[in-house]
């Protein structure tokens, strides 16, 4: 049994206030790129993890978790727990997602073991897991799962788990530039407090953007690149301030738009079409702002069984 799933980049995250349950109330519009990791569970004595690069990606697992603190792992015990069956699976996890990079590749993982284990312990005539149970089961496991499940294009609300699927027209055209070390996403939100706090700013009530949801409706990259809007940067750039450097040098190389991707530190440029993310995409490598440079268009669906 395997299963694609694809990172995202967020193309507007307004954070709200600090809730008492340690969350922050978002508008969190989700977008769905075309760089996937694949899990693979195969039927084994125990719960078993295994963490590699996959063929071509650049990306280091170095850190990722293979016990029970992986996400993927946890993921298939909710599964067998649900269907009162052993969670005896190894999971075979092929990462070309970013580690901790802002692009919700744990979430992606958690996802396609969710997709995979149902798939290899429910019933296929009568399943007992509705689409409906994944999605609950997916925002248990953390606010950027259930949109890992859905892909497309979204809009998050709540903790970003709960989802209404968004109007877009057409193919956008992403440039990564991804750093070498992740940052930790609850510290990136904790240093968004904090700077809000220095400013004696209250954190306003997070909307949809009108001018994003009219460009992405009508497939226009140059009003979307306009419109891309992410509360968290300032504070990814304050904990990375290398970044800057990263987001200069692809917006002086004709990015439509760009900015850090959810909690960072990967950097997102969007392009007119194909042949510009290729041309931006080797111009940003040989400027030497970056560890690596992908490219990757959207939106694509969300995790699928190959
Ligand atoms: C910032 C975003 C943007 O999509 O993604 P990443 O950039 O990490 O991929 C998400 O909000 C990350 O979602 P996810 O990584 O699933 O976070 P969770 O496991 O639910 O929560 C981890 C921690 O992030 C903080 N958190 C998360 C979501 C939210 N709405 N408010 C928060 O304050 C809390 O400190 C929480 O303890
Ligand atoms: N399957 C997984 N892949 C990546 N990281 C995982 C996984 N399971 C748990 N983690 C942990 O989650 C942290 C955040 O991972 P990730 O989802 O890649 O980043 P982000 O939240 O920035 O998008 C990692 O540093 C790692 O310790």
């Amino acid at each position: 049994m395997s299963v694609r799933v694809p990172a995202k980049v967020n193309l507007q995250l307004a954070v709200g206030p600090l809730r008492d349950d340690g969350y922050h109330d978002l508008v969190n519009v989700f977008h769905a790129v075309s760089l996937f990791d694949e899990v693979r569970a195969v039927p084994a004595a125990r719960l078993e993890v295994s963490v590699e690069p996959a063929p071509y990606s650049r990306v280091s697992v170095e850190g990722v978790p293979t016990g029970a603190d992986n996400l993927a792992a946890r993921a298939a015990t909710l599964v067998a727990a649900r269907l009162g069956t052993p969670p005896a699976v190894a999971l075979r996890i092929r990462k070309a997602i970013p580690v901790a990079g802002g692009m919700a590749g744990g979430s992606a993982d958690a996802a396609a073991a969710l997709v995979a284990c149902a798939r290899l312990w429910d019933d296929r005539e009568s399943p007992v897991l509705s689409r409906d149970d994944l999605l609950e089961l997916a925002a248990d496991l953390g606010s950027d799962v259930p949109f890992a499940l859905l892909g497309g294009t979204a809009i998050g609300v709540g903790r970003g788990e709960r989802l209404t699927p968004a109007l877009a027209r057409g193919t956008f055209h992403w440039v990564f530039a991804t750093a070498g070390g992740g940052l930790s996403t609850p510290a990136v939100y904790a240093e968004c407090d904090r700077i809000r706090a220095a400013d004696g700013r209250a954190a306003p009530r997070p909307r949809v953007s009108e001018d994003l949801m009219a460009a992405l409706a009508t497939g226009d990259a140059k009003g979307l690149g306009e419109a891309l809007d992410n509360d968290l940067q300032p504070a990814a750039l304050a904990l990375r301030p290398s970044l800057r450097r990263t987001l200069a040098a692809g917006r002086d190389l004709g990015a439509l738009g760009s900015l850090v991707s959810g909690s960072g530190p990967t950097c997102a440029f969007l392009a007119a079409n194909d042949e510009h993310a290729a041309e931006l995409a080797a111009d940003l490598d040989g400027a030497g702002v970056a560890a690596s440079v992908v490219r990757a268009s959207g939106p694509v669906p969300g995790a699928t069984l190959v």
